[in-house]
């Protein structure tokens, strides 16, 4: 359902245009902008500015290929598409057991569309039907693994599913073998050479590997009639790359480092340039920096669509909200202690140093923005104490026990401690946010916009930034075009989501001031 209307023909705002083709929004953007001067008093200044949208109705086949598709999160991921597009039922020893997408924002939430005039209620309908988005149980899924095993017994492997599912799609799973993938050992690991059994051959060097996943990516959306492929990398957890002037910095450093076989070029880099270079919206799932600058300089330059890093799934998403509300209630948060041990692969290739250093980044700046937005709080510069600890256990498999403690200061020098002991399932947690990433990526490449103020100079229709930073609900250290500031905060995050697709279909932004329901 469309929110302003039924059919085409009966839109009930006159800002919204609806062809079978198109919705199109004449659409005023209003905001404000603030400066501080010298003594530091704030000028506040509210302006507006004209657009249109044009969004394409017309949902298309979308192939989705995951980087890792053989590891817990591409297993599971594929098995919960798979469970909900046959509408399965297993056994649990809670009993009945229904496919669900519980945990995506798009198929598990609701966004406000306004209020009720008779009776003052809000009136939500499903995140998913703000825009004609493309339905996960359609989505085609394949991709690369350096493992060579078969989705059936990556799924034993993995330990994720109950058997009571698992075991109705065991065939479905098993047809499912991941392509062979670039491995450069010296990015992950050492103990995931044991399972890197499905590697490209030749060396990294004359684009070898990066024009055979030019042509996986072409093959895999010609053979299943896609009109639209997205890359999505939920492989392992890679080093940081060094940033080397000559190497990685611009578009044409990377293109000729990859020619070069340089070994500063990680896999997940390739896949990114490959990805960009066939048009195909790429994101990372995981904490490295594949966007080097070159690859945000070679996505801009081909107007291609990159997103990342690093999803957010359980402790850090616990993180972002608590953090929000304590310091927007003026609990002055002091430390922060962050445990977590699990026992998966994942947790496993964490458990050597520079690939936990990757995740130790992504975890710890995700309350940087709302604590800089606190001077009353915190003087510039100031920061709580803040520590990451990741340990493997294998006996917990992919159930996480994340430990943690906020301590903060309150009222006349009182304290309050909050421990958290959060139990995540966490490729059950990731997965529903693959879907979120893949969903919205696919719609955010249908709508273009322009400027129509009589005096704009932007007439013709645009795609957006490259870096896709509507995505950073999903993702632990959201990636922003250069120069744009982070934002972590999980409620600011959600909140430009939705009140971007609200803009888009001509309507306010939600502020929640119902001023109708406060006056006499
Ligand atoms: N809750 C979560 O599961 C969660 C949350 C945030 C981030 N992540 C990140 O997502 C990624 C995947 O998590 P997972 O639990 O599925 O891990 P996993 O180890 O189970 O799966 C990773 C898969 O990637 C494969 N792989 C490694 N290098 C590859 C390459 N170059 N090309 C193709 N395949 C390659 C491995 O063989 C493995 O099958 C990790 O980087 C993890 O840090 C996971
Ligand atoms: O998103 P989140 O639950 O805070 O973070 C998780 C970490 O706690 C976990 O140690 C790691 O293995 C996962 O990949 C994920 O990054």
């Amino acid at each position: 359902m469309s929110p302003s209307i039924n059919s085409a023909d009966n839109a009930t705002s006159p800002n919204v245009e609806y062809t079978n083709e198109f919705i199109r929004t004449q659409a005023v953007y209003r905001g404000t902008e603030a400066t501080k001067d010298e003594s530091g008093s704030v000028i506040a200044t509210p302006y507006e500015k004209k657009y249109e949208f044009k969004i394409n109705r017309k949902v298309p086949r979308v192939g989705v290929m995951l980087v890792g598709l053989g590891g817990n999160n591409g297993t599971t991921v594929t098995a919960g598409i798979i469970a909900n597009r046959l509408g399965l039922t297993w056994q649990t020893r809670e009993g009945e057991q229904s496919a669900n997408y519980y945990g995506s924002i798009v198929m598990g939430s609701t966004i406000k569309l306004g209020v009720d005039p008779k009776t003052g209620e809000d009136v939500n309908i499903p995140f998913h039907d703000i825009l004609p988005m493309v339905h996960p149980n359609d989505l085609v899924v394949g991709g690369w693994d350096i493992s060579s095993m078969n989705l059936g017994d990556a799924a034993d492997r993995a330990a994720v599913l109950e058997p009571g599912l698992k075991n109705q799609i065991r065939k479905e799973l098993s047809a499912i073998k991941p392509l062979p993938s670039i491995y450069y050992p010296d990015f992950i690991a050492a103990n995931q050479g044991a399972r890197a059994d499905n590697i490209l051959e030749g060396s990294k060097a004359s684009r070898t590997h990066l024009d055979k996943i030019r042509q996986d990516i072409r093959d895999f959306k010609s053979s299943h009639n896609l009109d639209t492929v997205l890359v999505l990398w939920t492989a392992n957890t890679e080093r940081y790359a060094d940033i080397i002037s000559g190497v990685n910095e611009t578009a044409d450093e990377i293109l000729q480092s990859i020619s070069d076989g340089h070994s500063e070029i990680a896999p997940s880099t390739i896949f990114a340039v490959a990805s960009i270079l066939e048009n195909a919206p790429f994101i990372n799932g995981s904490p490295q920096n594949t966007f080097v600058p070159g690859v945000v300089d070679l996505a801009t330059r081909h107007k291609a669509y990159i997103a990342g890093d690093d999803f957010k799934s359980g402790q850090t998403k616990m993180k972002a909200a608590l953090v929000e509300f304590l310091v927007n209630a003026g609990i002055r948060v002091k430390s922060i202690a962050s445990y977590n041990h699990l026992g998966n692969n994942d947790g496993y290739n964490l458990s050597a140093p520079a690939q936990f250093r990757s995740k130790e980044i992504s975890k710890s700046n995700v309350v940087d923005d709302m604590v800089a937005a606190n001077t009353v709080l915190y003087k510039p510069g100031e920061h709580p104490d803040h520590c990451v600890v990741i340990k493997y256990l294998p006996a917990v498999g992919d159930n996480k026990r994340a430990l943690d403690e906020y301590y903060a200061d309150i009222f006349l020098g009182g304290h309050q401690t909050i421990s958290l002991f959060n139990v995540c399932e966490d490729s059950l947690l990731a997965s529903p946010l693959i879907l979120d990433l893949v969903i919205l990526a696919e719609i955010l490449t249908r709508i273009s916009w322009r400027e129509t103020d009589s005096s704009s100079s932007i007439s013709d229709y645009q795609g957006f930034h490259s870096v896709l930073s509507l995505l950073s609900y999903m993702l632990k250290a959201p990636m922003t075009p250069p120069g744009v500031p982070v934002v972590n905060a999980l409620g600011k995050q959600r909140t430009a989501l939705t009140n971007f697709f609200r803009l888009v279909i001509g309507l306010e932004p939600e502020s929640e001031v119902a001023l109708q329901q406060r006056l006499p």
